[in-house]
């Protein structure tokens, strides 16, 4: 057997996880929770709006730590971070809430969602239904499927749960095989590329300008990872890229939103 990837770890262990939280509150009860739970705001929408305006929508990421960088960010402040990234024009939030890999956590997405008005995206790593109707429970606006991370028939099943639950649903390729896959994910509009390989995390902006001219009109692209200066932002507006996800170059920053805010109004 070969050494397994970071990718592989993290699922791996994202099953163990599911077990002890279902072994706590079953997806029924979570189900029984959602039917009092207040709307969601419009993820997808907002971002779709801007983009076909050519204006760039910017998913900002409240991240503190990841497996390839370390920390990040300390002390960390989520409802800080997140009403600087409102005041500084993030269009959405996303946030981290896997512990054993990025130090996330539930309550973060929570207190920064809390803390403004904006979208949020539940960043984690999905690859159960039970995971799904938890995000809404805890009050995200979206979810992520990777598809590095998921056969078709997981992604279908997620898809299809994050619709009936509420969600909107953003997927993220990294090649063109994965890109293939997830364009049969008819109700979804948003496609992440990553820049970042998440097995071996290579990192190359390359890869969304080779696979963004694959992806058909009715798709919303967003660029995700290594976004750091105004040159790379530069070279996706030129390529017709508006959608950003960004996280690392404005959690260096003592002012995330300051930061967002400078990085796209060269
Ligand atoms: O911090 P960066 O390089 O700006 O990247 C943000 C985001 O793209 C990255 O955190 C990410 C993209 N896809 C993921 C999947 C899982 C965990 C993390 C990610």
């Amino acid at each position: 057997m070969s050494i397994p990837t970071i990718l592989e770890k993290i699922i791996a262990r994202k099953f163990d996880e599911i077990a002890e939280r279902s072994a706590n509150i079953t997806i029924s009860q979570l189900q029984e929770q959602l039917k009092t739970q207040a709307p969601t705001r419009h993820f997808a929408d907002t971002l779709i709006g801007k983009v076909n305006a050519k204006k760039p929508a910017v998913i900002a990421e409240i991240k503190k730590a990841s497996p390839s960088k370390g920390v990040i960010r300390t002390p960390f402040y989520p409802a800080e971070i997140a009403k600087s990234y409102e005041l500084g024009g993030a269009t959405c939030l996303s946030v981290l809430t896997d512990k054993d890999f990025f130090q996330g956590c539930e309550s973060y997405l929570q207190e920064a969602r809390a803390a403004c008005d904006l979208p949020v995206l539940r960043k984690d790593f999905m690859v159960d239904p039970y995971q799904i109707v938890e995000s809404r429970a805890i009050g995200a606006d979206c979810i992520l499927l990777i598809a590095a991370a998921l056969t078709n028939s997981q992604m279908k099943e997620l898809e299809d749960t994050a619709y009936e639950s509420g969600l909107d649903v953003l997927v993220e390729v990294h090649n063109q095989l994965e890109l293939d896959r997830a364009l049969s994910l008819l109700k979804t509009p948003l496609l992440g590329i990553n820049n970042r390989d998440l097995h071996t995390f290579d990192f190359s902006l390359q890869t969304t300008l080779d696979l963004y001219k694959q992806v058909p009109d009715n798709r919303i692209v967003v660029t995700e990872s290594g976004i750091l200066t105004t040159q790379d932002v530069k070279l996706m507006l030129e390529n017709g890229i508006y959608g950003f996800l960004i996280g690392e170059a404005f959690m260096r920053a003592e002012l995330p939103g300051a930061a967002l805010n400078k990085l796209f109004s060269a």
